[in-house]
């Protein structure tokens, strides 16, 4: 146990803030190897981390070629007929389709007693081989992906997509280590196979908000991180600590990236998961894609060294990734919950 443990920090003079409220980080020096640039960014991931729970990363090195290819997917995706669309229902390892009003976000205090949310989604994770040996032995959260079957070229666009986001959350893994004074390779083991989930988000225009139906209702995220792209139309607003609603612009070439519940709960707490929501009452159609990145489900969740002390004990047990994930699932996907139940062994059946 460290002497004392890490704390909330000060805003450097240097760090900018996109509608006054939430960090933009440069990610340039850093992804070129300038000396010093590691130290710059950590001190402002922490700052961003403990103080809004919410980031804007530019030059973060995604061709805005490969956004708008996986973007046009997504239009393409979408316009499919709906029957076509359920023939890739959401499976046991939440991999698929899920349409309008059949998620309710239950996990959340801030989401209970909301009705179920408008947006649809296409869910995709690793692209795994069916000989992988997770696949082989039946790991919960460790399927196939679905595609389409009448869509060329989706896959490719849609997985080009994916790997360059695995790539770039590889690449903040040591500025993670680095703000929280880590070795900077801490993280690399629970990585190696990390546990990716994307969703080509959809929403309907909304064309009022009655109180209790959104397009997402608020909730937070049960990741390490996740790595949102919004294209051009906004409808996502965040929590602020003093518990304002304000709305996160979508900054062209920009991402916007949260702290999840796993990072928190890694941190004793230190780094902010911040509630977020979405309405769309924008006039247009609004697609978002997240990419929610998370480590191995294997991996045992256990307080950080350097963010405990004995003023400051660990304030959660630990758990693995898929026991705390897994409960996730369980509280707002009905249809993934009736597929476990489908696929539970017999053996196991009643317990
Ligand atoms: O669509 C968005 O802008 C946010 C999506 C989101 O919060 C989520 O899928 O968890
Ligand atoms: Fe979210």
């Amino acid at each position: 146990m460290s002497p004392s443990a890490l704390g909330r920090t000060e805003r450097p003079s240097t760090l900018h803030l996109a509608a006054d409220e939430i960090p933009v980080l440069d990610l340039g020096p850093y992804l070129a190897g300038e000396p010093g640039a590691i130290d710059a960014v950590a001190r402002d991931l922490l700052y961003a981390s403990t103080n809004v729970g919410f980031y804007y990363l530019k030059n973060h090195g995604i061709p805005q070629s490969m956004i708008d290819r996986v973007f046009a997917e997504s239009e393409r995706f979408h316009r499919l007929p709906e029957e076509e669309k359920q023939k890739l229902k959401i499976d046991k390892n939440k991999i698929g389709y899920f349409g309008a009003e059949s998620t309710v976000t239950r996990h959340s205090e801030l989401g209970k007693g909301t009705k179920p949310n408008l947006y649809s989604a296409f869910c995709v994770r690793n692209d795994l081989a069916a000989d992988d040996p997770d696949v082989l032995a039946g790991k919960l959260f460790r399927g196939l992906n679905q595609w389409p079957g009448n869509l060329p070229g989706f896959r490719e666009n849609v997985m080009a997509y994916s790997n360059a986001l695995e790539n770039l959350g590889r690449r903040l893994l040591p500025i993670f280590s680095r703000a929280l004074n880590l070795p900077p390779d801490f993280f690399d083991a629970a990585f190696r196979k990390p546990l990716l989930n994307m969703q080509l988000n959809y929403y309907a225009h909304q064309p009022d908000f009655d109180g209790s139906q959104y397009g997402l209702a608020p909730h937070t995220d049960r990741t390490f991180i996740t790595i949102l792209c919004q294209a051009k139309v906004p409808g996502l607003e965040i929590r602020t600590a003093d518990g304002r609603w304000v709305v996160a612009p979508a900054l062209p070439g920009h991402f916007l990236v949260n702290t999840g519940d796993l990072l928190r709960l890694w941190t004793n707490e230190l780094f902010l998961s911040t509630p977020h929501r979405v309405i769309n009452t924008s006039q247009v159609e609004r697609h978002s894609i997240p990419f929610f990145f998370n480590p191995d489900p294997d991996t045992v969740i256990e307080c950080l060294p350097t963010c405990q002390s004995a003023e400051r004990p660990a304030k959660n047990p630990p758990v693995t990734y898929s026991d705390y994930y897994e409960w996730f699932v369980r509280q707002n996907y009905p249809d993934v919950v009736t597929a476990m139940a489908a696929h539970r062994p017999a053996a196991s059946a009643s317990s």
